[in-house]
């Protein structure tokens, strides 16, 4: 972690991980712009998962942007080329991370309804301890973590905010997963990008 973000993180007290948040990494100008040109300009797709042997769509749209295939969720990823704008999110990042990324996976959650699944981000493609950025734009949504080794020990929630940063590294994988559970509130669209070193 560079010494740009060590002022304005704080490192969440999660045992077993080593999980960063930055409110308001990015202004609230920024936010506005990145969330508005990349609702536009991403090549946003439905895509489909196999649950319990049958095809369901799956509970947001995503897009693959990098160099590399990815299999996630059990379905290959077909990267595209870098568009100008995720490249120009993707230094800010980096230079405030200290640590690079050759892919993002951004997801548009287009209602309470929309979620994500628990899981961890442990693909053998990640390497051991891999160090995950991740962005969050437009409307606020919980994020659950949920150990995987030590049934004692409680999930944590945290309220993911517009223009935020969430940096997970070490030994988050291994030990946690995370998921964005349903809401029933009436909330607007959510983008989140997050961003992953592919190393094999
Ligand atoms: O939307 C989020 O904040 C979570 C995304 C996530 O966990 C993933 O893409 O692996
Ligand atoms: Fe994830």
């Amino acid at each position: 972690m560079s010494k740009f973000i060590q002022s304005s993180a704080s490192k969440l007290y999660i045992p077993d991980a080593e999980v960063y948040y930055v409110p308001g990494f990015f202004t609230e100008r920024e936010s506005e712009r990145y969330y508005t040109q990349l609702l536009e300009q991403v090549s946003w797709k439905q895509e489909k998962i196999r649950m319990f042997g049958k095809e369901m769509p799956m509970p947001r749209l995503t897009a693959w942007y990098g160099h590399k295939a990815y299999t996630y969720s059990g379905l290959q990823n077909k990267p595209q080329p870098w568009l100008p704008l995720l490249l120009q999110i993707k230094e800010k990042v980096e230079l405030a991370t200290g640590h690079s990324y050759n892919s993002v996976l951004l997801n548009l959650y287009q209602s309470g309804q929309n979620s994500m699944g628990w899981h961890s981000d442990d693909e053998p493609e990640l390497g051991p301890e891999p160090t995950i950025a991740s962005v969050s734009l437009g409307a606020e949504r919980r994020f659950g973590f949920r150990h995987r080794h030590n049934k004692a020990q409680k999930n944590i929630y945290l309220t993911i905010t517009h223009g935020s940063l969430l940096l997970m590294q070490g030994p988050t994988q291994h030990n946690w997963q995370h998921a964005i559970p349903k809401t029933s509130r009436l909330i607007g669209n959510r983008i989140n990008l997050t961003f992953r070193n592919i190393v094999s």
